[in-house]
């Protein structure tokens, strides 16, 4: 399978009154054609801006100091924002934020944002676009779409927000898709409704997705790979079945073994010692050694590099 998306040593960073805050440091991550790709890791790690920086939305004060980012082979991190919106945003990658109300404008209707998303990218009668707009509707289970086009944001659920945000996404019919935390809205019913449709997306529409979680039981039940971020760097990489069957770096480890139920979260994790550092100055070596039971002198001096333990199972520790 072919990698429609790589990151090679994606440094980047924040500029703050209290300094420089190192955010992401040397990120390699890679994304197969068609793949599941969860990312997972405690809070502050780094993975909501490794998708805002896919996806060229970073915040005014960010810096890319080094790297590059691929996707079907082409460097996309150093685009032109206007050639960046023209031919990648929306139609080839999209992403779909953590508030699904920030996302929809509230004074639009629903037929009219997304038919504004498919004006982009398509030419069609007023006629023509309002169909579209119902089938896309109706490929998200949401029930009366005729109904629902003059309706505002306001009027609806937070589920069936999500629901139409959706399928704005599957309106251009991007070719990756990035989803954040998109079930944290939720409440739990609608929850699993959504996998569904997450998960129908991956078999009729062959759609590529980066799952940014802290749900462990939804990575283990959606999720092709899984890379594990900590600090600023991503510790590991491997199928879902080795992630939880055969965990190496012991930050994973820690993580699988910590869950007791499927109902536990990242943000239950207490079970670990200390927390994730902040990332003004972090640990020298492998940034989680301060942690780590398993550290030996060389955690604290050296970095440790990702590299293959087996056939695509990755880990940066140095005790692997
Ligand atoms: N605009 C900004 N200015 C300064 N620091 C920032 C900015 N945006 C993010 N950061 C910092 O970058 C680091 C990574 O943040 P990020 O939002 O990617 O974490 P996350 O892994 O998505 O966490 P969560 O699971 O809580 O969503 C954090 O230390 C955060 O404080
Ligand atoms: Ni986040």
């Amino acid at each position: 399978m072919n990698d429609i998306l790589k990151i090679d040593n994606l440094k980047l960073s924040f500029d703050t009154e209290e300094g420089k805050v190192e955010a992401l440091d040397e990120v390699n991550l890679s994304i197969k054609e068609g793949e599941f790709h969860g990312l997972i890791g405690e809070t502050g790690c780094g993975k909501s801006v490794t998708g805002q920086t896919i996806i060229g939305l970073l915040d005014n004060n960010a810096k890319i100091e080094k790297g590059s980012i691929y996707y079907k082979g082409k460097d996309i991190l150093h685009l032109k924002e206007k050639e960046f919106q023209r031919n990648i945003r929306g139609n080839e990658i999209a992403m779909i934020f953590q508030d699904p109300s920030s996302s929809l404008n509230p004074v639009f209707t629903i037929q009219n944002q997304i038919e504004e998303v498919l004006k982009m990218y398509r030419k069609a009668s007023k006629k023509e676009f309002k169909d579209i707009v119902i089938e896309e509707l109706k490929k998200v289970k949401l029930p009366d779409a005729e109904n629902l086009l003059s309706k505002y944001p306001h009027e609806l659920s937070g589920g069936m927000k999500q629901r139409v945000m959706i399928a704005m996404m599957l309106a251009c019919s991007p070719s990756l898709l990035i989803a954040d935390e998109p079930t944290t809205a939720l409440d739990v019913s609608i929850q699993s409704q959504f996998l569904k449709v997450i998960k129908e997306l991956k078999e009729k529409f062959k759609m590529t997705i980066l799952y940014i979680t802290h749900n462990l039981a939804v990575v283990s039940e959606i999720c092709d790979t899984v890379s594990v971020m900590y600090a600023g760097r991503i510790v590991e990489t491997a199928s879902v079945h080795n992630i939880f069957k055969n965990p190496q770096h012991p930050y994973t480890n820690k993580l699988i073994h910590s869950i007791l139920g499927v109902e536990t979260t990242l943000e239950d994790l207490e079970e670990i010692p200390g927390s994730v550092p902040r990332l003004i100055n972090p640990p020298k070596g492998c940034r989680f050694h301060p942690r780590c039971e398993e550290a030996v002198d060389i955690c604290s001096k050296e970095r440790p590099y990702l590299k293959e333990i087996s056939e695509n199972h990755i880990v940066a520790c140095h005790r692997r």
